[in-house]
């Protein structure tokens, strides 16, 4: 069988991951990286995105990785209207709107649009499902952190006049001692969301009421905003680790039983990519067999994700 032909659209932090990840899989190749920018950090052929219809015939499955808060909603369904697309679009309030938008668009060009990949939505939304299908009455409580929202920190940079920016989701232990004994928590008042900006001092009072006043990403949070200067965000925020875990508890029959999923990632992106890109192997077969229109992981049968055939997986794994 011949490889899967991958293209990436935004060389961000999740572009340039995705690009490192399809380069180590066994059954995928990296046709080319479709950028607004024209001159790009890397060796892999950079197009114009601009351009990206002529490349339709040379591409089975296309990464999004452009930012939630304001490219996806912009662009993405222009791009399901081309190609099999994978996204990782995260502003959980609106992605029963992104999802209709995208099945509309995929059903258009007769492509498949597997949206809403990655950890939270897509490995925490799945354990969610899973485990709380368990339960007559299940608690569940879901917790980031402490680290770095990728989707909190895009929100913020496209804010006018901020020079660089991170959001560190930071969970109270409190809570999560809380949700393991079973009780009710409030994610809102269960996380702390602290930003880390560089702009100029003109700009601080104008940047802070946006964010705390936004909507989806800030309302309702306990969020802070500090400004720093460029030399002391280079020096100590660029990482990006992050994590979190899933908590679901409850009573089956006369026992209480408890269900938690955890991961410690020491860099959002890379792990998120990881995730995009197994999605982006399931997204290709799905349209091979004829699967066309928006489908969310929920619907994505594991074996697809791996390279691996599923006698083998059931061989070896089940
Ligand atoms: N579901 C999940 O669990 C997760 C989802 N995500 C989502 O992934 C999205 C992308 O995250 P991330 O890659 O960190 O975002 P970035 O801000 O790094 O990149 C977003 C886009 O901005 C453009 N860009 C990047 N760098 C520059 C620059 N220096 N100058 C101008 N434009 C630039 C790129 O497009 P171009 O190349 O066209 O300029 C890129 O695609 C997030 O918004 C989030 O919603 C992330 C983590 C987890
Ligand atoms: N989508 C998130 C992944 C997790 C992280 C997160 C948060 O810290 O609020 N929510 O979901 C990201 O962009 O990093």
């Amino acid at each position: 069988t011949t490889n899967i032909r991958a293209g990436i659209v935004g060389y961000g932090n999740l572009g340039r991951s995705v690009e490192a990840l399809i380069a180590q899989q066994p059954d995928m190749d990296l046709h080319g990286i479709f950028s607004r920018r024209d001159s790009l950090d890397t060796q892999t052929p950079v197009f114009s995105v601009d351009d990206i219809a002529a490349h339709r015939d040379q591409v089975d499955v296309l990464f999004l990785c452009l930012g939630s808060a304001t490219d996806m909603p912009a662009q993405a369904a222009s791009f399901a209207k081309q190609f099999t697309t994978v996204d990782t679009y995260d502003n959980h309030n609106l992605i029963p709107e992104h999802r209709a938008k995208m099945d509309a668009a995929a059903r258009e060009g007769d492509n498949l649009a597997l949206i809403s990949t990655g950890w939270d939505p897509g490995l925490f939304s799945l354990n969610r499902v899973l485990a709380a299908s368990l339960f007559p009455q299940p608690q569940q409580a879901t917790f980031w952190g402490l680290g770095v929202s990728q989707g909190h920190s895009d929100a913020i940079r496209r804010i006018e006049g901020v020079k660089r920016g991170v959001q560190y989701t930071v969970p109270s232990e409190d809570a999560v001692a809380a949700a393991k004994a079973g009780q009710p928590v409030d994610p809102k008042a269960a996380h702390k969301r602290q930003c880390v900006i560089v702009a100029d001092a003109a700009d601080h009072d104008r940047i802070r009421e946006t964010i705390v006043t936004m909507p989806d990403y800030f309302v309702g949070y306990d969020t802070t905003v500090e400004f720093v200067s460029e030399a002391e965000f280079e020096a100590n925020h660029t990482g990006m680790p992050h994590g979190g875990q899933v908590i679901t508890a409850g009573q089956l029959v006369d026992s209480h039983n408890a269900v938690s999923f955890e991961l410690e990632l020491g860099r959002n992106p890379d792990f998120t990519g990881a995730v995009m890109v197994a999605y982006g192997r399931a997204a290709a077969r799905l349209r091979a067999q004829g699967t066309v229109g928006a489908i969310t992981p929920f619907e994505v049968a594991p074996y697809l994700l791996s390279p691996k055939s599923l006698d083998d997986l059931v061989a070896s794994t089940l």
